[in-house]
């Protein structure tokens, strides 16, 4: 899914929701998928077999789609935000609401920026975050998940965000904490990638739960190094230590790393991004570069060598065996 624009009618929950596409170059592609000749709309290339509901309209014209919302909800893969919103400016409504469920960064020449805040500057809105263990195809088969909403000052506008995403099988819990909600699920991805390098190494259980305590730990402290705002209990939520679990066992960043260490890193990401997923984008890859960036930017690189490591994997700099060596030989981070 690209991009939501939900319209909301007065005592009447949401009234229209429309699915648009960012780019004129992707209508055919994502269009395609989407089957409206069914009673409802259903996405017959990533979703097969699941009705979206008779309030899904899918809406070619982004500016169309924008006109009058009041609520807007960005899921797109974080490389195309950037078009998407210079496409918005101007066109959105001042006192529109803006909730991003990105998981990834912007990395400017000026430091590290979260992509609820691009979002918030370049449209000149309000912008919270929706995160969490989410893997897509377990809620559209309305399997039982929680997320976790984070907004920054006003609980009245989270608390609208809980109520519009809330179902008898997706659960959500607001928590005031915009970065430390943010960047756990985009923080999340690195670690899953290592975890992937694991698994297609047969390195086996424990190794992958030593692997994702490392890749936590990282996190935490990359979280508070960026804002050191962010709260601990935030870890604990849904879009903490619970994405971190799902993405390691059933995600597509896993999926690819594992098929990446199997093939002893002589076939790239990207060909097997390709291959592997018809279209969708992985997130880890280029995280692992931008926090790589940032890390190295700061001259903070051996604090972080499981982040370090997995992008230096990622980058043919080392080979996938490497997700354990660097942990014998460098354990930096205070246990
Ligand atoms: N799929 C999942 O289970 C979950 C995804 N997320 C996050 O949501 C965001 C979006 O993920 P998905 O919906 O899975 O994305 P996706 O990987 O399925 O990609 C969505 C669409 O973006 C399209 N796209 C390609 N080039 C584009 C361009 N230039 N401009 C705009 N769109 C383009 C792709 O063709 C694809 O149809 C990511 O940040 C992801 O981490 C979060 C939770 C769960
Ligand atoms: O974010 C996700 C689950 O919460 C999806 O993870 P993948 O992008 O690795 O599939």
């Amino acid at each position: 899914m690209v991009l939501m624009i939900i319209k909301l009618g007065l005592n009447q929950g949401f009234q229209l929701l429309v699915v648009a596409v960012g780019e004129v170059l992707l209508l055919n592609s994502l269009l395609s998928t989407l089957s409206t000749s069914a009673l409802f709309m259903e996405n017959v290339k990533y979703l097969p077999g699941i009705k979206l509901g008779k309030n899904v309209i899918a809406d070619p014209d982004l500016d169309n789609a924008v006109k009058g919302a009041n609520m807007l909800v960005f899921v797109t893969p974080h490389q195309f935000i950037d078009n998407i919103c210079k496409s918005l400016v101007g066109k959105v409504r001042s006192d529109a609401e803006a909730i991003s469920l990105i998981k990834g960064m912007e990395v400017k020449i000026e430091g590290p920026c979260l992509i609820s805040t691009y979002i918030s500057e370049q449209l000149g809105i309000n912008c919270s975050v929706l995160m969490g263990a989410n893997l897509a195809s377990e809620i559209a088969e309305e399997k039982f998940s929680e997320a976790t909403v984070g907004y920054g000052n006003n609980r009245e506008i989270a608390e609208q965000w809980v109520q519009l995403f809330t179902t008898p099988y997706f659960m959500v819990t607001p928590v005031q904490d915009v970065e430390g909600v943010e960047l756990c699920g985009t923080l999340k991805n690195v670690v899953a990638i290592a975890a992937g390098f694991v698994d297609g190494l047969d390195m086996g259980n424990n190794t992958k739960a030593a692997i994702i305590r490392f890749g936590l730990r990282e996190m935490r402290e990359f979280c508070k190094l960026l804002f050191s705002s962010v709260k601990d209990d935030s870890f604990f939520e849904s879009c903490g230590v619970a994405d971190v679990i799902t993405t390691c066992f059933g995600g597509r960043n896993r999926k690819v790393a594992e098929a990446f260490a199997k093939n002893g890193g002589k076939r790239s990401f990207y060909e097997l991004e390709a291959e592997m997923l018809q279209g969708q984008k992985l997130q880890g890859v280029p995280t692992a570069r931008e926090v790589y960036e940032v890390l190295r930017h700061r001259g903070l690189l051996e604090l972080f060598p499981l982040f370090a490591t997995v992008h230096e994997i990622c980058s043919g700099c080392l080979p996938p065996s490497a997700i354990v060596i660097y942990s014998e030989k460098k354990p930096r981070l205070p246990v």
